[in-house]
C-alpha cells in the first residue's frame, strides 16, 4: 500500500509544528511530502522536522504552493484567512484534498470554501479535537431538553497570540444551540455588554472572550436557570488534541469525492436525521 502524502501549510506556526509531530506519531501509511510557509518566512529552506523538533525529515520548507502540491494527496492548512483562501483555490484546481483548520472566515469566504468544495474534497472544522466534537452533540441535546427555560452564555479563553474572536469553536457551539432552539446567531448573538445594557432577553446567546498567556483553548457553555445551572466545558491542554484529529481527518478524506465535510463526518457523529 502506498503511503498517503501530506502537505502542511504554516509549517513553522504553533499548529504547523504540532502537526508535523502528529504526523510522525501517526506511523506507517502517512508521509510528510511538503511543508509550506509564507514568502519571506524565516523558516524557508529549513528542514520541517528540525523546525518541529522531531528530528530531520529531509523535507525543506518552501513558499511555492504549486510546487508543494505536486507531490501531495491532501494539504492540512492551519494558517491565516488570506493564505487559506489561496491554498483552497490551488487545491481545488489540482483536485488535492484539503483539511482546513483556520478560523475567523467571513460569510463571503465561507461561500468561497463551499464553491471550491465542488471541485475537491474539503474537511473544514473550527475544532478537530474529538472532545469538542462530542461536546457539539451534548450541547444540541442539552439545548433541546432545556429549551427556553434557561439563559445561554458561551465563554472561551485562548492564548494571547490568537487573532480572531470569538473563537471559531465558540461560534460553532453557538450555532449548534441556535439551530437546536430555532434561533439565529444573526439576530440573537450578543458579543459585547457594557454600560446600561438593560435586562437580558431569554433569546440572547451571549459570548465572552478571554485572551491571555499560553491558554491552549477552553470553552464553556453555560445553561443558567433560576436555582441551578449546567455547564458543558472542554479544556484543551495540548495542541496535539487538534493536530492528531486533523491527521485523522486527512486519512479519512483521501480518495473521497468532492464535497464539504467536517469532523462530525470523520468521527461518524451525525444522527440519521442530520444525514438525511
Ligand atoms: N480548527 C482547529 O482545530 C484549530 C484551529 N486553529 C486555527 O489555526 C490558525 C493558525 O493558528 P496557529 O498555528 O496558532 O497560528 P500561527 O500564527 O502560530 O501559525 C500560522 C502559520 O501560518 C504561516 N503563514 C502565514 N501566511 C502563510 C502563507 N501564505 N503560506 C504559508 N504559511 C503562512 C505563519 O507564518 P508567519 O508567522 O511568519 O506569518 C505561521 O507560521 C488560526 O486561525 C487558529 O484559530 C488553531 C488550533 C486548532
Ligand atoms: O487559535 C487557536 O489556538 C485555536 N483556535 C480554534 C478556534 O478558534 O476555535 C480552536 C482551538 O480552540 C484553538
Amino acid at each position: 500500500m502506498t503511503a498517503l502524502r501530506l502537505g502542511i501549510a504554516g509549517a513553522g506556526g504553533r499548529m504547523g509544528r504540532t502537526l508535523i509531530e502528529a504526523l510522525q506519531q501517526a506511523g506507517d501509511g502517512v508521509v510528510l511530502a511538503a511543508a509550506l510557509e509564507r514568502e519571506g518566512s524565516e523558516w524557508l529552506g529549513a528542514d520541517a522536522g528540525d523546525v518541529a523538533g522531531t528530528g530531520r525529515l529531509g523535507v525543506a520548507i518552501v513558499d511555492n504552493v504549486d510546487a508543494a502540491l505536486e507531490g501531495c494527496d491532501v494539504l492540512i492548512d492551519f494558517t491565516t484567512i488570506e493564505a487559506s483562501l489561496v491554498h483552497l483555490q490551488a487545491c481545488a484546481e489540482r483536485g488535492v484534498g484539503l483539511v482546513l483548520g483556520t478560523t475567523g472566515f467571513s460569510a463571503d469566504a465561507l461561500r468561497r470554501i463551499e464553491t471550491a468544495a465542488d471541485r475537491t474534497a474539503v474537511c473544514q472544522s473550527s475544532n478537530f479535537s474529538t472532545g469538542v466534537n462530542l461536546c457539539f452533540k451534548l450541547l444540541a441535546d442539552a439545548a433541546r431538553a432545556l429549551g427556553d427555560s434557561v439563559d445561554i452564555e458561551i465563554i472561551e479563553a485562548h492564548h494571547r497570540h490568537k487573532v480572531d474572536a470569538p473563537s471559531g469553536t465558540a461560534l460553532s457551539m453557538g450555532q449548534v444551540v441556535a439551530e437546536a432552539l430555532g434561533r439565529s446567531l444573526k439576530t440573537d448573538a450578543v458579543y459585547h455588554r457594557q454600560g446600561q445594557t438593560g435586562a437580558r432577553e431569554r433569546r440572547e446567546i451571549g459570548f465572552s472572550t478571554i485572551r491571555g498567556g499560553d491558554i491552549v483553548g477552553d470553552h464553556t457553555v453555560l445553561f443558567a436557570a433560576d436555582g441551578e445551572r449546567i455547564e458543558i466545558s472542554h479544556k484543551a491542554s495540548s495542541r496535539m488534541a487538534f493536530a492528531s484529529g486533523a491527521v485523522r481527518a486527512a486519512r479519512w478524506l483521501a480518495g473521497r469525492p468532492s464535497g464539504l465535510y467536517d469532523m462530525q463526518d470523520v468521527l461518524d457523529l451525525r444522527s440519521s436525521e442530520e444525514r438525511a
